[in-house]
């Protein structure tokens, strides 16, 4: 038996998963992976002692999911940022064991009267979660309309780290990004070298390559992305100003995480045709 039912923080369903290769806990609330542990090694994943896990309130830490727009609401209607998935309740689609030992759990959500009066199309969106040596996901946009629509999304995942001042971000040397954190609308700068994290950053990297990865220091290890679907790339820290100011956070919590966002952010938007649908994928790997 590699999966259990219960009932987690806040009552929220939740599925725990355990096999051979890694323990990992999936929210069925919002999609969200929250712990992604291999066997032998800390978990991957960072969850605030202070999320909240009550409907309407997304879960400050592991695998947040924006869909269907990255950021402030792109029609400027007042919108929640990050759109309406992180912070609603989702079903369980499907669970199986594979023939490596891992374990897939997918969740989803369809479009109903209540999202159509939030955004007007017909959707069926899957979250497809594979817990083995890796965690692999996969999030998966099918068009059930009957006309084209355009999405930006984003897998926010919150990566933990023992020591914010200890860590880097490889892999996006030489890259462009928008710099939100000065002017987000401004001209892109260029990205020297490794990212260190010294005060707040929040970029949106151009033209991003497959893979990234978070170079711990204090933890002594490597967590590798590998990523498809995918031209921008988002990193986030908020660092401790904006951190004090969120209820859902401790102080210090900033020391503790990085967000390396797998995204179809700023002009990396996508459009899905009516019938097909579009993988967004990330691989996590210590
Ligand atoms: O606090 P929220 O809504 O979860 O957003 C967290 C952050 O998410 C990041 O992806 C954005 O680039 C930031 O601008 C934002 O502050």
């Amino acid at each position: 038996m590699t999966i259990t039912r219960v009932a987690g923080n806040g009552g929220l369903p939740m599925i725990n998963v355990s096999n051979d290769h890694a323990d990992a806990v999936i929210s069925v609330y919002a999609g969200q992976v929250l712990s992604f542990t291999p066997k032998g090694a800390a978990d991957v994943l960072f969850v605030s002692d202070k999320a909240y896990y009550a409907e309407g309130k997304a879960i400050k830490g592991g695998v947040p999911i924006c869909w269907p727009w990255f950021g402030a609401d792109p029609e400027g209607k007042g919108r929640p940022a990050h759109g309406f998935m992180r912070n609603r309740m989702w079903s369980e689609w499907e669970t199986r064991d594979n023939a490596d030992g891992s374990t897939t759990v997918i969740l989803g959500v369809e479009s109903s009267p209540e999202t159509l009066a939030i955004w007007p199309n017909a959707f069926r969106l899957a979250m497809e979660i594979t817990v083995g040596k890796t965690l692999q996901l996969a999030l998966v946009t099918r068009n059930t309309g009957d006309a084209a629509f355009t999405i930006t999304q984003a897998l926010h995942t919150y990566f933990a780290v023992g020591d914010i001042a200890q860590t880097t971000v490889t892999g996006l040397e030489g890259t462009q990004y928008l710099d939100k954190a000065a002017d987000g609308n401004g001209a892109t700068k260029q990205q020297d070298g490794a990212i260190s994290i010294a005060s707040e950053v929040d970029r949106i990297y151009l033209g991003v390559p497959a893979e990234q990865a978070i170079v711990d220091g204090a933890l002594n290890r490597t967590i590798r992305i590998t990523s498809s679907g995918n031209k921008t790339a988002v990193v986030w820290n908020p660092w401790a100003k904006i951190a004090a100011g969120m209820a859902d956070l401790q102080d210090d919590d900033y020391t503790r995480f990085v967000c390396v966002e797998t995204t179809n952010a700023a002009d990396d938007v996508v459009s899905v045709a009516a019938g097909s649908e579009f993988r967004l994928t990330a691989e996590y790997s210590v």
